[in-house]
């Protein structure tokens, strides 16, 4: 379930869907090569405070992915400390707009985080959040249960309902350009294969 969605890629997976199902590219994954796909756990956080992750591990399912709306603070919610008990409790992933920190620990651990910040300030652990609630996460409605695909390129969030639909039209996408690329090795042109050269010019 989760394999066939990383190897096409989030690129991929976006263009297929014909869904606004991209995230703000302003997640970044804070280590080079990290790469996640499963069910998201929504997670609502307040600014500069971690609580509701430490929540959220107790009710993951092995293979989630948590999805948390920290409302993009640079505050260091995620961390070794926190990897390490995901890990132990089979969590596959963090997406979370605000900061993550011990990047070099979470890169050894192999624990593929993606934040809009990497920031060191500490959080505090006064409001519980919520943990599995609709979340909002810069503009894109996002539900526990949504297949959450995140890759060097990007993060895409698909409703359960689509997955099937967006995989197949993902595999022929990539058959597509596997024929036009062995074409393309060939010495053709863009301009031809993808039949550019008529194109009307703007009025
Ligand atoms: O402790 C925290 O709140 C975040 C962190 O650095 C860790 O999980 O290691
Ligand atoms: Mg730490």
């Amino acid at each position: 379930m989760t394999a066939e969605p990383l190897e096409l890629g989030t690129a991929t997976l976006f263009e297929a869907s014909g869904l606004p199902c991209d995230l703000d590219p302003a997640f970044r994954p804070v280590w080079p090569g990290a790469r996640v796909a499963g069910r998201a756990l929504t997670v609502q956080a307040a600014e500069g405070d971690n609580l509701p992750l430490h929540w959220a591990l107790e009710e993951a399912e092995p293979g989630d992915v948590l999805v948390v709306d920290a409302g993009g603070a640079r505050f260091g919610y995620w961390g070794e400390v926190l990897a390490v008990a995901a890990e132990a409790r089979g969590v596959a992933g963090l997406v979370i707009d605000g900061g993550v920190r011990d990047t070099a620990r979470l890169r050894e651990l192999g624990f593929p985080a993606f934040g809009t910040h990497i920031a060191i300030r500490g959080t505090g652990k006064r409001w519980r959040g919520t943990v599995g609630a609709p979340i909002v996460m810069r503009g894109r409605p996002v539900r526990t249960g949504d297949l959450v695909v995140a890759d060097e390129d990007g993060i895409v969030v698909l409703p359960e309902a689509v997955v099937p639909g967006v995989l197949a039209a993902g595999r022929e996408r990539v058959a597509k350009e596997e024929a036009f690329m062995a074409r393309l090795r060939e010495g053709e042109l863009t301009l031809d294969l993808y039949g550019m050269r008529d194109l009307p010019e703007l009025p």
